[in-house]
């Protein structure tokens, strides 16, 4: 049986975008993926999550949407509690895979039907429709069937969907894996520009996380086996190669780089 701890009053800060206490999950019938994370994310942070495969990342972020219910332990959002199947529109995500997150006919369709959802009238969820659309630089799909776009521009309307709705969080799970070069430029202007969300990132393109977040968390083995300045943490070689990671190229002294090249 799952069981919810109650975080006391005290511990809730206006500041504080997500907080989980003792979250702990496994499968069913599996050991557990995480286990007693204790972690803060503060409003306004880009916070990259970085980790080896199976590290929990994914599950982590469905456990903040409420997709699945943790074992025990607290997630709160915002100060709230994070409930099982209730819709938070506070928290946006944008999935790895945008194949079941868009099902309208078109892709106008596609990014309003949140922002219509949340009960909006017209003239406003024209106006931020119009807004999803320029910052993902997506206009020119408007009238495309989503079906029909490359996994590219899957992902940038997928974002525009969630953007639509203005959400105070966003999770991005992987959102540079199959992505060009040009997709994932715009991707990084675009992150680097927007201070409107506090945003939690999972990325094996460590470069981008170095771009973009402004703090980063090494998931491994359920719990955090380090939080802080993504510079810092990725050019310490040992902890990276300790969890399966390594040290991005451009952290790399010209030197060292020239070295392993003839290694
Ligand atoms: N539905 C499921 N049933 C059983 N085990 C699962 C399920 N989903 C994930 N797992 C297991 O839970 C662990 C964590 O998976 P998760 O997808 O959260 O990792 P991740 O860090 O996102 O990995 P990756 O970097 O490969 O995307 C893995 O060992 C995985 O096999």
């Amino acid at each position: 049986m799952a069981i919810h701890k109650i975080l006391p009053d005290s511990m809730i800060s206006s500041g504080k975008a997500l907080q989980t206490v003792g979250l702990t999950y496994h499968y069913h019938g599996r050991p557990p993926v995480l286990k007693g994370l204790d972690l803060e994310i503060l409003e306004g942070e880009r916070v990259g999550v970085i980790g080896p495969n199976g590290a929990g990342k994914t599950t982590l972020f469905m456990l903040c949407c409420g997709v699945i219910m943790p074992t025990s332990g607290d997630i709160q959002l915002f100060g709230k509690q994070v409930k099982t199947g209730e819709f938070r529109p506070e928290l946006g995500m944008i999935f790895q895979n945008q194949n079941d997150q868009l099902f309208c006919p078109s892709v106008q369709d596609d990014v309003s039907f949140g922002p219509q959802n949340l009960g909006l009238d017209r003239s406003e969820v024209e106006e931020r429709v119009k807004e999803a659309f320029k910052i993902t630089g997506i206009g020119d799909l408007a009238q495309r069937p989503p079906h029909h776009l490359s996994g590219g521009e899957k992902r940038l309307v997928a974002i525009a969907g969630v953007l639509a709705m203005r959400p105070r969080m966003v999770i991005y799970d992987e959102p540079t894996s199959n992505l060009d070069i040009r997709f994932r430029r715009r991707l990084i202007n675009f992150l680097k520009s927007t201070t409107r969300e506090t945003m939690l990132i999972a990325s094996h393109d460590l470069e981008f996380i170095l771009e973009v977040c402004n703090r980063v968390i090494l998931l491994d083995g359920g719990t955090i086996s380090a939080d802080g300045i993504p510079r810092e943490i990725m050019s310490n070689r040992e902890l990276m190669e300790a969890h399966g990671l390594e040290k991005p190229h451009s952290l790399i002294p010209h030197k060292e780089n020239h070295h392993l090249e003839h290694e």
